[in-house]
């Protein structure tokens, strides 16, 4: 039998209004243990739309969600990622100034236990803490392939290895979900290899992730489900080989494709 429990990720009736523009509109998934599930739909279809609702930037018009199979509520953003959810972002979103290791280590500090008083006061507890952090985040570059760029301010890194930073910092929070918001954007053929192999290691070591991505190609290869999104309607759910025969899929991107 099925639980809620199997469900990393279960919504229903998602719906996002902006003024007269319904960008969302009664949009239901829902994203197994240890799935990569992808979000598609041509430009406009309201797949950021749905990753801001999720990750606490939007406020719902209405929607029910539950992660790991509890309740929660996606209304601010700091909740979310206690609640167990990372995301990266389409517009890299880097402490531009700050190394590699630094950039995963604030990642890392959503689940820190010393707070502000052990940060101002230095307390033992606060310096072990520190170091595990430090540890840890150091692991958490070498996993993505960039760990002898430690040292290195984000801002001197190539497109590729930022987006590669930004996973890093997002699994430092030990989330239930990753949301990757187009992580192979401005990646050349090389670089989309590579993160195809990241992204498949990561469901390998047992973790769920939620995919927006433009390249069909990546997505019908490394997904289990997908849900293709259009004008804000869920138009198809499914396998990627069920999906890609589907009519309204076809219309939607030739239409897409048609208007440009
Ligand atoms: N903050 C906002 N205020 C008003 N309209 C918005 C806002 N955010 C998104 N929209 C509109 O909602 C619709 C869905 O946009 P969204 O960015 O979610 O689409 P998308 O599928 O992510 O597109 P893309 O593939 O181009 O990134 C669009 O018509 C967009 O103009």
């Amino acid at each position: 039998m099925t639980t809620t429990t199997d469900f990393v990720l279960n919504v229903s009736g998602v719906s996002k209004r902006f003024g007269g523009l319904q960008a969302l509109s009664g949009v239901a998934l829902k994203i197994g243990r240890g799935q990569v599930y992808g979000l598609i739909g041509p430009n406009g279809a309201g797949k950021t739309t749905f990753f801001n609702v999720l990750t606490g930037l939007y406020t719902p018009d209405a929607g029910s969600f539950e992660l790991g199979g509890q309740a929660y509520k996606p209304q601010a953003v700091h909740q979310v990622a206690k609640a167990g959810i990372a995301r990266t972002f389409q517009n890299i979103r880097l402490f531009a100034e700050m190394s590699a290791l630094e950039n995963v280590m604030v990642g890392r500090h959503v689940r820190s236990q010393s707070g502000i008083f052990g940060a101002i006061f230095r307390t033992s507890g606060f310096k072990a803490e520190e170091a595990a952090i430090a540890k840890r985040a150091q692991e958490l570059l070498d996993y993505v392939g960039i760990g002898h760029m430690a040292e290195f301010k984000a801002r001197t890194l190539s497109y590729g290895d930022q987006r590669r930073l930004e996973i890093a910092r997002a699994l430092a929070t030990d989330p239930q979900l990753i949301a990757l918001d187009e992580p192979a954007a401005g990646m050349n053929a090389t670089e989309k290899v590579v993160l195809r192999e990241l992204i498949d290691r990561i469901r390998n070591d047992g973790r769920t992730i939620l995919l927006i991505e433009h390249d069909v190609k990546l997505v019908m290869g490394l997904c289990d489900r997908v849900t293709v999104l259009d004008y804000g309607k869920q138009i198809a759910e499914g396998t990627p080989a069920e999906v890609q025969r589907n009519e309204k899929v076809i219309e939607a991107y030739l239409g897409a494709h048609a208007a440009h």
